[in-house]
């Protein structure tokens, strides 16, 4: 399971949970605006714009999870098995592999208004990266600091939702994930009045029973309702202190913790890591499963004009700041 969300302060944050049951070896990865990209179908582009993100690094290519470009575009890919269906190409569109969508719409495009162009003509291909990659089963979060759509691509073809709460998780589709809302409207950060029955002396026992009923399992649709409820309420300073550290607690209301989330005998689905992209200024924050401490990346720091990738390798062991 994932989650991604967004969060607007005096900058534009962006980042996900990336939960599974193992890793991929992925590493913080800059591309900058010389890596020259060779699409499957769609030629070669030389010179785009920067990006930042994580990705698995394969033959020199950046298969990206979740990324930014220099222009406060962001993207992230999660599962969603079962609905995701992928084409042959189409003669007409513009074929774009599944692991090609990210580099396709973060290397041209500068806002979500220019995606949606983009997105009109895309066919979304099944074309594997390699024969040991299968393709994986995705849908998609686009958003900057005015907009957030959502892209899914079905049998019925490619479905591009507005996405007003700047939340996704994993199945169902993200018509059926927002309409679970309705079922919650009445959940409130203030104190409930009784208004179950005017006879009843009902108290307020304790504080937090405005969000009584809010779902605590670790389901999708379960998360998504959370992790909207935690977003739409969030007040934080807007400094980047202040918005970073709240934008983790955000995503930490759906950590999956080891043990809770068992997907085969003895094997326990985790948060590997927690994203955070301040986007305005191109720095990635991230913290992984046994590693706390919020690490950064700022892609300003790197020659962006250079034509070869940059990783950092992921911080996952704890570092634990003795006082004393
Ligand atoms: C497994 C990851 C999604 C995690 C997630 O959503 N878990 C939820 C589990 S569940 O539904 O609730 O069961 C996804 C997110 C990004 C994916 C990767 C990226 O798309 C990049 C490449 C794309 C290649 O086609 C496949 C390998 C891959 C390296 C992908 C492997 C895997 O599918 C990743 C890592």
């Amino acid at each position: 399971m994932c989650t991604a969300a967004t969060y607007k302060t005096n900058d534009f944050y962006f980042g996900r949970t990336l939960d599974y049951e193992s890793s991929y070896g992925e590493e913080i990865v800059i591309m900058p605006r010389n890596f020259p990209l060779n699409f499957v179908n769609m030629g070669r582009i030389a010179t785009h714009y920067a990006v930042i993100g994580t990705a698995h690094v394969a033959q020199d290519y950046p298969l990206f999870y979740d990324a930014a470009n220099e222009k406060g575009l962001a993207m992230a890919g999660l599962n969603f098995v079962g609905n995701a269906f992928y084409r042959d190409d189409i003669d007409g569109r513009d074929n774009v592999a599944q692991f090609e969508f990210i580099p396709w719409i973060l290397c041209q495009c500068a806002n979500v208004t220019e995606a949606r162009t983009l997105i009109e003509k895309i066919n979304i291909t099944k074309t594997q990266f390699s024969p040991q990659m299968p393709a994986g089963q995705l849908h998609w979060i686009i958003a900057d600091k005015n907009d957030c759509i959502v892209v899914e691509s079905v049998k019925e073809g490619i479905n591009v939702y507005d996405d007003p709460v700047g939340v996704l998780t994993n199945n169902p589709t993200f018509d059926m994930q927002m309409f679970r809302l309705n079922d919650f409207r009445g959940l409130s950060p203030k104190q409930p009045e009784n208004t179950f029955s005017d006879k009843l002396d009902l108290t307020s026992y304790s504080r937090g029973m405005g969000a009584m009923g809010l779902p605590g399992d670790l389901s999708s649709q379960s998360r998504f309702v959370r992790a909207a409820f935690v977003k739409m309420n969030s007040r934080s300073a807007p400094d980047e202190q202040s918005s970073v550290s709240q934008f983790f607690h955000i995503l930490n209301s759906v950590d999956q913790q080891r043990g809770c989330c068992e997907v085969a005998e003895s094997k326990y689905e985790i948060t590997i890591y927690t994203s955070c992209c301040n986007t305005e200024k191109g720095i990635y924050y991230y913290t992984t499963y046994n590693g706390h401490q919020i690490s950064a990346v700022d892609m300003h720091k790197e020659d962006l004009d250079s034509a070869k990738l940059i990783a950092y390798p992921m911080i996952t062991n704890e570092i634990i700041n003795f006082q004393n």
